[in-house]
């Protein structure tokens, strides 16, 4: 049976809707369901002088493989219309409406997975709604208390233990239940989404040179070092902490199937190096398929057609691949 992804462009004023029409042109072995505001779509297709034809999205009808240039539609309404390049608080609820009505979506089963494209946190904020990231708003919506973020790309697998929280917190944020949690998410999600039997994972240290036998921090030998032993106890193959400056070396990674950094900059700059425009942001531990783009809104590239579709691709790409594996192993 044929997957029906669900895309939520995300951000009106930048490239997740163009990025959408324009894979929306490819062949995909599945049936694509954007929720989005139509006229805003219709719009930016116009912009880019791409051909698009939104059809409503009936849930009682069965799945059908998608037509190039051509995309199903759950329509949600724009408070304001959307300019390419600006950002308007007035759609922050909008924004917001459309992950719910994914998330949502998916929790019923009419969905097989989510695509997100990316939205701008700030704006969402400044209208009234805290928001830290997808990854955290749909952890809440699905009311699932952990989950983890993981990035991917040819040869590296990055999750995080803290997600989007200031650097101050970070440290206090690194506890025993917290690392034995992701871990344990990492662990299973990765024989199960990946099908990597017994997973190798590398740990970074959070201090400089995972601090220096205590000297330059000790959060690796009174959380990170006792808790990866319990974890070891349990079965789970476990190599660190140690140095992150050192660690994203092939020595190294030639034998991890992901290595895990503490917070959000130890670990996403070195896989954007590697793979920016062709990576996927994967959310582990929640109750259906999430992936994402790797990049952020580009307010400079919106409307312009300059926008790579690569990071893109990839995440449909692997949002099928995935939906495929579960509908295999467990028919609806
Ligand atoms: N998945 C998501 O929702 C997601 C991911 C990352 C960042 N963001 C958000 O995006 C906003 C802007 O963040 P930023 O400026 O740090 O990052 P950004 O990724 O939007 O832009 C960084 C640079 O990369 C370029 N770039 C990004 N995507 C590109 C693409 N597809 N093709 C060509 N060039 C591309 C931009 O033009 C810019 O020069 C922030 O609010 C951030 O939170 C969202
Ligand atoms: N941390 C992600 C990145 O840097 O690509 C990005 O902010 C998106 O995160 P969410 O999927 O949680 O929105």
């Amino acid at each position: 049976m044929l997957s029906k992804i669900a895309i939520t462009p995300g951000e009106p004023g930048g490239i997740g809707p163009d990025i959408t029409i324009q894979v929306a042109q490819l062949e995909w072995d599945a049936q694509l369901i954007i929720i989005a505001d139509k006229s805003m779509m219709l719009d930016r297709a116009k912009t880019l002088n791409l051909p698009l034809i939104l059809v409503d999205f009936d849930d009682t009808k069965p799945s059908v493989q998608h037509v190039p240039g051509q995309l199903f539609i759950i329509d949600v309404s724009m408070a304001e219309p959307a300019k390419a390049g600006q950002l308007n608080e007035a759609n922050g609820r909008y924004v917001v409406e459309t992950l719910t009505v994914a998330s949502q979506g998916n929790l019923d089963d009419v969905y097989d997975a989510i695509v997100t494209g990316p939205v701008q946190k700030g704006i969402i904020n400044q209208a009234g709604i805290p928001f830290s990231g997808h990854t955290e708003f749909f952890a809440g919506h699905s009311n699932t208390s952990d989950v983890v973020m993981l990035l991917a790309t040819d040869g590296l697998r990055v999750a995080l233990v803290t997600t989007h929280i200031p650097l101050q917190y970070v440290s206090k944020a690194i506890t025993p239940e917290r690392l034995h949690k992701v871990i344990s998410i990492l662990h299973s999600e990765l024989q199960v989404k990946f099908g990597i039997k017994n997973p190798a994972i590398f740990v970074c240290g959070l201090n400089p040179h995972a601090g220096e036998g205590g000297h330059l921090g000790r959060e690796e030998i009174e959380v990170i070092e006792p808790t990866l032993d319990v974890l070891r106890a349990e079965g789970i193959n476990l190599i660190g902490p140690l140095p992150a400056d050192t660690l994203f070396q092939e020595k190294y990674l030639q034998d991890a199937d992901a290595v895990l950094a503490m917070y959000h900059d130890q670990g996403l700059p070195v896989l954007k190096y590697k793979g920016f425009g062709n990576a996927v942001n994967i959310t582990l531990g929640l109750p259906y398929i999430r992936t994402s783009v790797d990049h952020g809104t580009a307010l400079d590239l919106a409307g312009t057609g300059n926008a790579d579709i690569g990071s893109m691709k990839v995440a449909i790409t692997h949002a099928i691949k995935m939906a495929k594996e579960k509908l295999t192993r467990a028919p609806k």
